[in-house]
């Protein structure tokens, strides 16, 4: 361990330029401040948005950048001023690690909609030093932006929740659709989409996975508990399920036609968009307008709500379905998640794994 004067090293993962390529990159930690967590990294998630980030799709990425939002870690020093947690807590860090406190959102307890939060990575934190995520050795982080893992959940398991189950959790939350009943779906059964289907069910709710193939349908209904299973493409099927639907979970990370969902809700149903797209998206009013529907989004969740799923998780006996992996896997494990290959979520193993350290350049 450290001392809170000093500046720690670390060695992280880090994508170097669009290519998105991860390889060892060492840096430094900030000296411990009076309400800062450092943690020993255990397990991190692998989130789509990762490749976003360090495919720099969104045209704001910054290199070197190690990406890594679904953080769980053991607390290994705190700041004298931090009261939630101490040396050998199992804590988690999810997207965002800064926020003002005196916006709206802020004082409202929806900090991860505040103009001036801080990301966990590709980002700039209060003193000038870029933000570095969680596929490194160590991380230090506001308390503020820090849960408890509970008890009854593996830390591995607890990693997807960071981001993929409060992603979904916040906006049935919001929107008032917690209630047994309901008809909901999930609409790319990946990360996000296999814990919207697990949360949604564990609420009571009658769940349709649509997907764009036929090929996740008997693990979707079998392993997951989905009620219906729908292929995007199969215009008979699509149909028979107009005006279905109280709500969809919109998942899908690349560009696609939003018209043919629109048709599956009823009267004020709802879209929910997650996936991030850089691309505008199209539907003609009617759509909306004949059936008073509504086209949101909604994106992760507060710090309230992310302890909120973890225990929902814990009292609802919920398990992410992952593939955990070492470190030396993450760049195969990025290609196979794009090309949508991972039932349904990576998870590094990075405690457990040789992180090397960066070559001395030439
Ligand atoms: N709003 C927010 O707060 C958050 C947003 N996100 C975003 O949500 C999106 C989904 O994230 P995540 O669940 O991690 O991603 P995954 O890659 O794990 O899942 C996406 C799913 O979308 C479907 N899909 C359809 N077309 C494609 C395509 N061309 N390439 C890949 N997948 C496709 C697949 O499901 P199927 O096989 O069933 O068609 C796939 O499993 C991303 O854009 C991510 O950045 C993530 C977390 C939080
Ligand atoms: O995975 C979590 C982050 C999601 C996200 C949502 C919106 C946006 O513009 C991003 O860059 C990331
Ligand atoms: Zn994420
Ligand atoms: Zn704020």
């Amino acid at each position: 361990m450290g001392s809170l004067a000093t500046e720690k090293s670390v060695t992280g993962w880090a994508a170097r330029d669009a290519s998105g390529h991860l390889a060892p990159y060492n840096y430094t930690l900030r000296k411990t401040g009076p309400e800062d967590v450092v943690l020993k990294v255990l397990y991190c998630g692998i989130c789509h948005t990762d490749i976003h980030q360090a495919k720099n799709h969104l045209g704001a990425s910054k290199y070197p950048m190690v990406p890594g939002h679904e953080v769980v870690g053991e607390v290994v020093e705190v700041g004298p001023e931090v009261t939630k947690y101490s040396a050998g807590d199992v804590v988690g860090v999810g997207v965002i690690v800064g926020c003002c406190r005196e916006c709206h959102p802020c004082k409202a307890n929806v900090e991860q909609y505040c103009n001036k939060k801080i990301w966990s990575y590709n980002d700039v934190y209060t003193d000038g030093r870029p933000t570095q995520g969680g596929f490194a050795s160590s991380m230090v982080v506001d308390q503020k932006f820090v849960v408890k893992i509970p008890a009854g959940l593996a830390p591995e398991q607890a990693a997807p929740l960071l981001c993929a189950g409060v992603t979904v959790y916040s906006p049935l939350k919001h929107y008032g659709l917690m209630t047994p009943g309901l008809r909901g779906a999930i609409l790319g059964l990946g990360g996000v989409g296999h814990m919207g289907v697990k949360v949604a069910k564990s609420m009571g709710h009658h769940v349709t996975v649509i997907s764009s193939s036929a090929k996740k349908r008997a693990e979707a209904m079998d392993d997951l508990g989905a009620d219906a299973y729908l292929v995007s493409s199969d215009e008979a099927a699509m149909a028979a399920a107009a005006d279905s639907l109280d709500y969809i979970i919109d998942t899908v990370p690349v560009h696609h036609p939003l018209e043919p969902y629109l048709s599956l809700l009823k009267l004020d149903g709802k879209l929910i968009l997650m996936g991030v797209i850089n691309q505008p998206l199209s539907f003609i009013s009617p759509m909306v307008m004949l059936g008073r529907k509504s086209i949101t989004g909604s994106f992760i969740g507060s710090m309230v709500e992310t302890e909120e799923v973890l225990q929902f998780c814990v009292d609802k006996g919920l398990t992410s379905q992952i593939e955990v992996v070492k470190m030396d896997y993450v760049n195969e494990a990025l290609e196979r998640l794009e090309r949508n290959d991972v039932r349904y979520r990576f998870v590094v193993d990075v405690a457990g794994s040789d992180i090397g350290s960066e070559a001395p350049a030439n």
